[in-house]
């Protein structure tokens, strides 16, 4: 489903709400909430509102499970580090257990070998099924989701829920979550917005289907829900 909405504004607004009634309800049902969080530049007002009085005084945080769709393999401190964008927008200012944090980059290990660690970190989380709650997921301008980029081998992964590959389009490693695992989620919410993206978007939503130039539509969530938070500029509707 795609909701279209006239500013950024609106739709961090809306994707803030539904991550307060996602993790409201799994922590009821539950007595925790695992939340996936994207990287790139478009989450980032979501996360500072999320990180705002109104929003964070709503969530049980001890009760939050963080972790990510995929990483630049590059140090914590690293600009280009979605890591570091989450944390200094959001996860440094909510009172989340540190614990609870799971990072998508480690010292001193192979990107594969971590790969391997972190796929079993999700499963200690979230049991066997490997069911999260809620995966924010970003669009590229070129249709990549989290870092299933188009021709890349990581497309066609069955098996592997976590996997890692060197980007040499962007002369660096990668660590994603795979399809199999994001289809697995309770809720998946795409934000994307801005002129760039509407070529893909429409790809995406209306064109063949391609995944393999348009990464995006792998993801079909086997039993959640998948709702496209755009504006109307990505949704090519300016007129
Ligand atoms: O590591 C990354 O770059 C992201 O996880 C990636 O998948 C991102 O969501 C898209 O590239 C959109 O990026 P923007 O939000 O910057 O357009």
């Amino acid at each position: 489903m795609i909701q279209i909405f006239n500013t950024i504004e609106e739709i961090n607004t809306k994707a803030a709400t539904l991550f307060v009634v996602s993790a409201q309800k799994a922590i009821q049902e539950k007595g925790k909430f695992t939340a996936v969080l994207t990287g790139g530049s478009s989450p980032a007002g979501l996360y500072k509102l999320l990180a705002s009085p109104d929003y964070k005084s709503k969530i049980d945080w001890s009760k939050v499970y963080i972790f990510w769709g995929d990483e630049r393999w590059v140090p914590l401190d690293d600009d280009r580090s979605n890591a570091k964008m989450s944390f200094d927008t959001l996860l440094s200012h909510v009172p989340i257990p540190q614990e609870n944090i799971f990072p998508m980059y480690k010292e001193g290990v192979s990107p594969g070998a971590y790969a391997v660690t972190y796929e079993q970190s999700v499963k200690d989380i979230t049991g066997p099924d490997g069911k999260l709650d809620l995966i924010l997921l970003g669009l590229g301008d070129d249709g990549h989701t989290a870092s299933l980029f188009p021709g890349e081998a990581v497309l066609h992964e069955q098996t592997k829920w976590v996997d890692a590959y060197r980007l040499e389009s962007q002369n660096m490693h990668r660590i994603t979550l795979t399809a199999p695992l994001i289809n697995k989620a309770e809720q998946i919410i795409v934000v994307a917005f801005g002129e760039k993206k509407a070529p893909a978007l429409k790809e995406v939503l209306h064109g063949d289907y391609n995944p393999t130039t348009y990464p995006m539509q792998l993801i079909k969530p086997v039993t959640g829900e998948l709702l496209f938070l755009v504006d109307k500029s990505a949704a090519g509707t300016t007129n």
